[in-house]
């Protein structure tokens, strides 16, 4: 099997971190993004990129060292964070990993995600893997509470041992063009993660425009995310091909015009290894292979991995196994 695609998950890769510039509001002005043109472009891939066979069990293995390995329940509890975790250890069975002939592989996924509370539990079932634990913050999925207390989240889940940082803007900024309001506060956020990065949810299925989610994705970069993310997970609308191209092409002029590389994750609805294909497809065709890895690109799923360790098994035997095969938490 060609396995070019998969890298060996949590070496070092040089990266410079965006470092945040100037709120220049004439850009901002100048960003418009054109609905129509946006869906004849996205709709192109899944209709004509498919990725097959040996390269298909690679890009699949490659996607689960993307996965930001999600729960995100009210009813969670530290026993199901535990149990995420140890997924998380071995996200593949030791026989589907020998049977591809990778179980000297190191496939670790991307990071583990979940609630502040949860942040401890889940940095100790982590402990000696590498796999960064992130943590949601800002009242998330909303975003409506002072911003004081929105920073406090942020430093305690810091100090509990979160490497990464998943903010939520308020899509009210946004929705009144207050850019100014947007990127002072993301401003505080990143100063507040100090070493940890942070991701910039924008709530993208409630922002009306594709210009609007442009506008939102300059803000935030400019503000200093290391990563833009399209969505919670409990909008109405969340991840989708469409607006991932927006975010991704306003990636690329960001970097066109200051050489700092951001990350992208989109996040919601992400289920099936299909749609993974059509998104890493949308990256690979939009910024290159490069941006393919975990540093530059995460999917935030809390059930991809069951469908993707499915299609390996199908891939295998021919066959398909229950999901109960691949029990998550
Ligand atoms: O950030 C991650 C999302 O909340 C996960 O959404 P999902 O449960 O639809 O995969």
């Amino acid at each position: 099997m060609s396995l070019r695609v998969v890298d060996t998950k949590h070496t070092e890769t040089p990266h410079k971190r965006n470092p945040g510039y100037p709120l220049d509001l004439d850009w901002v002005e100048r960003v418009r993004m054109n609905r129509s043109a946006l869906e004849r472009r996205a709709g192109s891939i899944g209709a004509r990129r498919t990725v097959k066979k040996d390269y298909q069990l690679a890009w699949l293995l490659k996607a689960i060292t993307l996965i930001d390995l999600t729960t995100l329940n009210s009813d969670d509890t530290d026993g199901r964070v535990e149990r995420l975790c140890a997924k998380a250890r071995h996200p593949l069975r030791s026989d589907i990993l020998d049977n591809l002939g990778v179980g000297n592989l190191r496939i670790l996924p991307g990071a583990v995600c979940v609630y502040h509370t949860f942040v401890k539990t889940a940095v100790n079932a982590l402990e000696g893997t590498g796999i960064p634990v992130a943590a949601v913050s800002t009242a998330f999925p909303h975003g409506l509470a002072p911003v004081e207390t929105k920073i406090k989240e942020i430093e305690m889940s810091v100090a509990d041992g979160a490497k990464e940082i998943d903010i939520v803007i308020e899509r009210g900024m946004v929705l009144r063009g207050d850019w100014q309001a947007l990127y002072d506060q993301v401003k505080a956020f990143r100063k507040a993660c100090g070493d940890a990065h942070i991701k910039t949810i924008l709530g993208t299925g409630e922002l009306a425009t594709q210009t609007n989610i442009a506008k939102a994705s300059l803000v935030c970069m400019l503000a200093g995310a290391d990563f833009i993310k399209t969505s919670t997970g409990k909008e109405k609308v969340n991840a989708n091909l469409v607006t991932s191209l927006t975010m991704i092409r306003m990636i690329r002029w960001f970097a066109e015009e200051t050489g700092i590389e951001i990350g992208y994750k989109p996040a919601g609805g992400i289920a099936h290894t299909k749609d993974a294909l059509n998104y890493m497809a949308l990256m690979k065709e939009e910024l290159g292979t490069h941006w393919l890895q975990p540093h530059l690109f995460r999917f935030g799923a809390s059930s991809l991995l069951t469908d993707i360790e499915r299609q390996l098994e199908h891939g295998l035997t021919g066959h398909y196994s229950a999901d109960y095969r691949q029990p998550m938490v």
